[in-house]
């Protein structure tokens, strides 16, 4: 199968989210791993590291493997303890950044609206961003999938000045960490409205060009249907990213 998906010829993107977890010692024997597997070189991959270990996934990963942080703030600079800006994640080398993950929805309380406020400033700094979306399991069983991401879509595309720097990540956030993927058509019926919303939100270009991935559970053994499906253009991988096996998901539309 090709690694580009649909009309448009989208670029397969396959990311790794490494959430809170690794060391320069488990960064430095998956770098190993990886740097002689075979890898697709069509495929783009992005890794997502905890940012004090940007600069050495940088140096130790694959070079054509790009870098992401996996949060930024809405100024470059300032009093804001804890924080790091787009303008810091690219002084370390980093091309792009994760925002609006649902652990930060959810557990760190971030909204919509602040979300938003990320995205505009990490493009208008330069990153490119995967920007997440998904419902909650309750909000699946209401019948609500499509009025939550529909909602959530609103408040990023509001702010977004260059669609060709951002990708959307569907992530049903029953089907993260937790073993139950979406089975292909489910993830492919979000994928498509996400699509259609922005054909008619946005433009029937950038709905033809923008990448969604897909993110909750995704594994070696079910990633081959997963990317099967057209509006499925990659991945966006929290727990199998962290193992040597994590190739096979990259190298999965060969399959
Ligand atoms: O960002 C990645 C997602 O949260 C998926 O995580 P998971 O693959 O461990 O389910």
């Amino acid at each position: 199968m090709s690694t580009t998906a649909g009309a448009a010829g989208r670029r397969f993107l396959v990311g790794g989210n490494w959430k809170m977890n690794g060391s320069k010692a488990s960064i430095a024997e998956l770098a190993k791993a990886w740097g002689a597997a075979k890898v697709d070189d069509n495929v783009e991959v992005v890794i997502g590291a905890p940012a004090l270990y940007l600069d050495y996934v940088r140096q130790q990963l694959p070079a054509s493997f790009a870098t992401a942080a996996q949060n930024s703030y809405k100024v470059a600079s300032g009093a804001f303890t804890g924080e790091i800006s787009p303008a810091m994640i690219k002084d370390v080398g980093a091309d792009w950044v994760i925002l609006g993950h649902s652990e930060r929805r959810h557990i760190f309380k971030e909204a919509d609206e602040l979300i938003g406020e990320k995205v505009q400033h990490a493009l208008e700094s330069g990153l490119k961003v995967i920007a997440c979306v998904g419902e909650l399991l309750e909000e699946r069983e209401a019948g609500d999938t499509q009025k939550v991401v529909d909602r959530q879509m609103h408040a990023i595309a509001g702010h977004v000045s260059d669609w060709s720097r951002v990708v959307i990540a569907y992530e049903p956030v029953w089907a993260i960490g937790t073993g139950k993927t979406a089975s292909p058509e489910q993830a492919q019926e979000v994928h498509a409205n996400i699509r259609a919303w922005l054909k008619t939100n946005v433009s029937e270009d950038v709905a033809a060009a923008t990448r969604i991935i897909y993110g909750g559970s995704v594994k070696p053994a079910n990633c081959v249907e997963l990317s099967k499906k057209e509006d499925v253009d990659g991945f966006l991988v929290g727990g199998a990213s962290l193992k040597p096996d994590f190739v096979d998901i990259i190298n999965c539309t060969r399959a």
